[in-house]
Formats: structure tokens, sequence, C-alpha cells
């Protein structure tokens, strides 16, 4: 897991880690770390030129002191800063006897810059980018580092109110901060490197958690000598109608190649998916007679009226793990929840849970982390939130860190339904099933795309979307080399990708 903390956390834990070390030990451990991610990322120092931006905080100290590092180490360095009477005195003193220049905060300063350090705020900063810095930071042309968290993105939520850096790598302290998880900070944040400066023993249990391969092969349910298709879990795929058939096709097809031992497949589209998948048990009845299951998929390509809301009525009268997608979502009640015995996982995109919350699809956009939290304690239920960013309530919650833009594209949903629904019926919590699922879903759509998405950045900077695995491959490319864009994708193709990501993932775990 990679895990993050919110910012009073984090000051929390310097300040009990500060209080046994001498002064300037920490900004010391963070600038060490910078200067040498700084190196690497230019692959190389001497006589480049890198240009620091520096704000009135100890973000722009450590920015200042690592540049002094650098000097030393042969690459001209130049400080702007955005508000000289307040800059850290004793990190600019520090740059000064190293032999770093002071040069005045205007644009043409950064027009020869072989990289740029963003210096102007951290885990202190409120609000976007202020009209000076926006002005600079519009000017930059070279791939900027940004330091703790790009300026202009919030640490805690990943909002970003007006301008902000748009960084090719963070290079982040002591803990990852949730808004470099999260969209859209994330987006801003590049690829995110973690320097430990020593705080880990004194940070409680984290506020958010990116799973890696090993968390999600540990929760991969394998079958074993004594297996039967009932023990390895039914699920029970309500989904599908006369216009949309094809919900069903996908979301019966995610949870075969998802796992499942067998799926009961109950609706109208029944000649289309036995006809794509012949292993489908399918059943002309209402989902209360289908016979047992061990989890059900109620929603994707539902419709809307009476049927669809006596389907999910029914669904939710049973007793065992039930999920709610798309139009499912349309029937939802928290009093319905309440009366229920297992639990609800609900999957709704930023649109859908903007409906169930009553505001703005922007609003939900805007503060993903905190709509996701708003909608599982206002419906009593596990919810993941899809997206770029893909977030699922729990303690911590979790954020996906796998996936490609490709996988907007139509009944990509569905498949991730039914996918789910398989790690539900096999006996995963809901947190980790929804988890997993979206880890799985991302990997396929990538395998599927053959890339990780338009992204194009440099160096071990690589992908849009880091899993550890995908930072030590980057690390080994060529700095400069562009990241693989990928081709377009069906969700059939995602089905299909399935069980060899299935297969990548559970090997990683022996
Ligand atoms: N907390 C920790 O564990 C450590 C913190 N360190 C560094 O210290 C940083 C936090 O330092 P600070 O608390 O001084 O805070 P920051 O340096 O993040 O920012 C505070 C300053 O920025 C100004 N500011 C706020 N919003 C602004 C905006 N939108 N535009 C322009 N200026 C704005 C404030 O007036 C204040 O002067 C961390 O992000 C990290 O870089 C490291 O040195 C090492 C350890
Ligand atoms: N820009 C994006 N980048 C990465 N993944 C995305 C993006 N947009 C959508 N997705 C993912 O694609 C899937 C789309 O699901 P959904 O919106 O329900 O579509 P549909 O109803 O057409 O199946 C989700 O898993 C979501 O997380
Ligand atoms: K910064």
């Amino acid at each position: 897991m990679r895990f993050a903390h919110r910012v009073e956390t984090v000051r929390a834990a310097e300040a009990a880690l500060m209080a046994t070390l001498p002064d300037g030990t920490l900004m010391a451990r963070a600038a060490a770390g910078l200067a040498a991610s700084c190196a690497q990322l230019l692959g190389g120092l001497y006589g480049r030129r890198i240009a620091l931006l520096v704000g009135s905080g100890a973000n722009g100290g450590d920015a200042l002191l690592a540049g002094a590092r650098l000097v030393r180490r042969g690459a001209t360095v130049k400080a702007l800063l955005l508000d000289p009477d307040r800059a850290h005195p004793g990190a600019l003193a520090a740059l000064r006897l190293a032999g770093g220049w002071i040069v005045p905060a205007t644009a043409a300063q950064l027009a020869d810059a072989d990289l740029v350090v963003d210096g102007i705020t951290g885990i202190g900063g409120r609000g976007g980018l202020r009209p000076h810095a926006a002005e600079l930071v519009r000017a930059v042309r070279a791939p900027v580092v940004a330091v703790d968290v790009p300026s202009g993105v919030d640490a805690d939520t990943g909002e970003v109110a007006g301008e902000a850096v748009r960084a090719a790598a963070t290079v982040t302290f002591g803990t990852y901060k949730n808004g470099l998880l999260i969209d859209p900070g994330h987006a801003y944040a590049g690829a995110v490197r973690l320097i430990d400066i020593g705080l880990g023993p004194y940070l409680p249990g984290a506020d958010l958690a990116a799973p890696q391969h090993a968390d999600v092969a540990r929760l991969l349910p394998l079958p074993t000598a004594a297996s039967d298709k009932y023990g390895r879990g039914v699920v029970g795929v309500a989904a599908g109608s006369e216009r949309y058939p094809g919900a069903a096709v996908l979301a019966v097809g995610g949870a075969l190649c998802g796992g499942a031992g067998a799926v009961r497949y109950v609706g109208p589209a029944r000649e289309a998916v036995i006809a794509r998948w012949p292993e489908a048990l399918v059943h002309a009845g209402a989902p209360g007679d289908a016979g047992r299951v061990q989890a059900w998929v109620v929603g994707p390509g539902l419709g809307e009226g009476a049927e669809a809301a006596e389907t999910v009525a029914q669904v939710l009268a049973s007793d065992v793990p039930v999920l709610v997608d798309a139009d499912g979502l349309r029937y939802l009640t928290p009093h319905q929840i309440a009366a229920r015995t297992a639990p609800t996982l609900i999957t709704p995109h930023a649109g859908e849970a903007a409906r169930l919350l009553g505001v703005d699809r922007a609003q939900v956009e805007a503060r993903r982390l905190s709509a996701l939290r708003k909608l599982a304690a206002a419906y009593g239920v596990t919810a993941l939130l899809k997206g770029n960013t893909t977030l699922v309530s729990g303690t911590p919650a979790r954020v996906n860190p796998t996936g490609t833009p490709w996988l907007a594209t139509a009944g990509s949903g569905d498949v991730l339904s039914g996918l789910t629904g398989a790690l539900l019926a096999a006996g995963l919590p809901p947190t980790e099933a929804a988890m997993t699922g979206a880890y799985l879903h991302g990997l396929a759509g990538r395998r599927a795309a053959q890339g990780g998405g338009p992204t194009g950045r440099v160096g071990w900077t690589g992908e849009a979307r880091d899993t550890e695995r995908d930072e030590a491959a980057a690390a080994r490319r060529p700095s400069g080399e562009a990241y693989v864009p990928g081709a377009p994708i069906t969700a059939m193709d995602l089905v299909t990708a399935l069980g060899p990501v299935w297969r990548e993932v559970s090997a990683s775990g022996l």
C-alpha cells in the first residue's frame, strides 16, 4: 500500500519527530532527497541550469537548500523569490554560500532553465496560485519538479481552485498527501516519489491508501483442491433490458472472467447473454425466485420504470451482498438499505454520485473524497466513486492507482460491476472487493490498450498513474523517453484481458 495522511496529521508527526532532533534536520533530509531526485531526472548536473520558484514558507526553504546541494554538484542554480523579505533565511544563506544566484522574479529568468523546481507552497498552501506566481508558472517551458505538493493543489483534498503547477514529478516528504493521489490534484503531480525523513513511527493510521500488486494478490480468491463452483461464488446478475441487452452481456462477462464459479442471469437479455456466454445460467422469472447466489449485481442497462424499480427492490430484499450500479442507482433509498442484513456496495460515476447527493457534478469532481464519504454516510453503504482515480470508502479510504483514460468507453463500467460482483460472491468484504475490482479493471484497460494513456511524460516520471512497479519500470527508461500512449479499446476487450491480468497479479504474490 501507499499510505497518505492529512496535513494536520503530518504537522503533528513532524512536531513530535523534530522535538527529538537538532534544528534543521528535517529540512536537510527533505532537501537531500529533492536534490537527488532532480539530479536523476536531469541525468547529470554538470552545466545544467536549474531555476527555483521560492515562496515564503518552509516549502521554499526546501527548494533553496536543495539548490545549494545542486550548485555544489556542478549545476547553475538561480532562485526567483516571490516574497524576497520572507524567504527562509537559513536556506537562502546556504544557497548564496554555495554559489547560487538570487535573480529578479520575472518570466525572462525562466527562459533558459533545463529544470524548474516549484517551492512556492507545500502543505501550507491555501487556494490556487496568486497572480504573480501564476504568471511565472505560465512562462515555464522546462519540466517542473514540485516540492512536496504542486503549488495550487490542496494537499488534503486534491482540489485545484484556480491555477496550479503542472509537475512532471513531485518529490514528497514523510508520507503521501491525499491530494497527490486523488484527482484533480493527481493529474498535476506527475509521478510521485516519497522521501523518507523518519516520520513513520510518528504517523497514525492513514487517511487514504493506494493498493499495489502485492496487496491485491493477497486478496485474490484462488480455488483449492476442495473447491466446487458453488464454493467459489455464484453471482446473480440482474441487468440489461430490451433497449440495452449489451450491458447484461458485459456484466455477465466481467463476472465469469473475474473468477465467479457460476453466474445466474435474470432479465430480458437472456438470448444475448446465452449467445455470448453459454456457461451462464439464465432465469426467466424475477430475481426473488432465481435460486441461491452469494452476491447480486443489479443495475447495468436496467433502464427506467416500474419493472426496473421492482427488480432493484427484490435484489435489495435478499440476504447476500449486493452491488448497485448505473440505472439501479435511480431506485436506491437509505430506507431500503437500512433494512438490509448484508453489505451493499454502490458504484456511481461522478454524475450518478451528484444525483444521489443532490449536488452538481462539478462539485463531486472538485472534491471527490468528500463526495465519497458523504455517499457512504448518507446511504449507509460502501461506495466506489468511478473516475480517473477511482475511490472506495473504508478506513482508510482506498484510491485506485491503475488504469488509463482509454477506460472511458461505453460498457466499461458494466464489466467492473460483474467483476466486482464475482469478488463479493467469493467472500471479499465490500471495500476489498471494490478496491480489487477497480485495480484489476484498470490493469485490464492498460493491457488491452497496450499503454497507459496519452500523457507523454518523461524520464522516471513515466506514467501518469503510478504503481510501484510502474515507477521501477519508468526509472529504467532513459530520460526523455515518452510514455506509450496506447490505442482505443472496447469494453469486450476488457473482459478478454481479465484472465491475463488476474494471472499477472496472482503470480506477483507467490
Ligand atoms: N511537515 C513536515 O514534515 C516537513 C515540512 N517540510 C516542508 O515544509 C512545507 C510546509 O511549510 P510551511 O508550513 O511553511 O508552508 P508552505 O511553505 O507550504 O506555505 C506557507 C507560506 O505560503 C504562503 N501561501 C499560502 N497560500 C499561498 C498561495 N496560494 N500563494 C502564495 N503563497 C501562499 C503563506 O502565506 C505562507 O507564508 C512542506 O510542504 C514541506 O515542503 C520539509 O522541510 C520537511 C518536513
Ligand atoms: N478519464 C478516465 N481515466 C481513467 N478511467 C476512466 C476515465 N473515465 C472513466 N474511467 C473508468 O471507466 C469506467 C466507466 O464506467 P461508467 O462511467 O459506468 O461507464 P459505462 O456506463 O459506459 O460502462 C469506470 O471504471 C471509470 O473509472
Ligand atoms: K510546491
